[in-house]
């Protein structure tokens, strides 16, 4: 399902500021703290995270450090439910699950605690932004290998015209992006 919601008053993409020369070379990286800092903008991308998810039994919601905690946790809180983070590695102090993964520069490694998720768990994955996928891919193998059903994926901005979205739904997720901008 591709689906953008907007909440009526408050233009998301406008909200989000765009710094062509950002320090990883050769991308534009749309930065969210502006939309954060725009009280407006942000309550309303929570509460269309948290809308758009409602009906599908969900009872935790899993956020990705670090971006993916400010969204996720507000997300959760709407919809009253559980928290889990997944971390990068080494920031767990229990014993974890890892997975390392591809960036568009370079290897990361993602982790969640083995213990994280009860038993019919169904997980609503949240970040601030879906690239090439390799961080959502990562966690929803996460959230799989600890017990847990994805409930689908939610995401405040989408590059599109990179593989993040199909390869989301190569593995079964239906997703769902507020915003989305073209990436060559
Ligand atoms: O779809 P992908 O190509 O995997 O890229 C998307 C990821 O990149 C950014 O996180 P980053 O790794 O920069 O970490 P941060 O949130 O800690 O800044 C963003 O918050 C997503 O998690
Ligand atoms: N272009 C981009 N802007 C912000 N965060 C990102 N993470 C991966 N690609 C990004």
């Amino acid at each position: 399902m591709r689906t953008h919601r907007r909440d009526a008053t408050v233009d998301l993409k406008a909200a989000i500021r765009a710094i062509p020369d950002h320090p990883k070379p050769g991308i534009i990286f749309r930065d969210l703290t502006t939309l954060m800092g725009n009280p407006e903008a942000f309550r309303a991308t929570c509460q269309a995270l948290a809308d758009a998810h409602q009906d599908r039994g969900v009872t935790h919601v899993a956020g990705i450090e670090a971006r993916g905690f400010i969204f996720g946790a507000a997300v959760a809180d709407r919809m009253q439910t559980a928290f889990v983070p997944v971390r990068k590695a080494g920031k767990l102090p229990h014993k974890t699950i890892t997975k390392s993964y591809a960036l568009e520069y370079g290897e990361d490694t993602l982790e969640i605690h083995e213990d994280a998720l009860p038993e019919g768990a169904r997980v609503l994955l949240i970040d601030d932004l879906l690239a090439t996928g390799g961080t959502a891919a990562a966690s929803v193998e996460l959230i799989r290998a600890a017990g847990g059903e994805v409930a689908g994926a939610g995401f405040v901005v989408e590059l599109v015209g990179l593989p993040g979205r199909s390869r989301l739904e190569g593995l079964g997720v239906e997703t769902l992006a507020l915003t989305s901008f073209e990436e060559d």
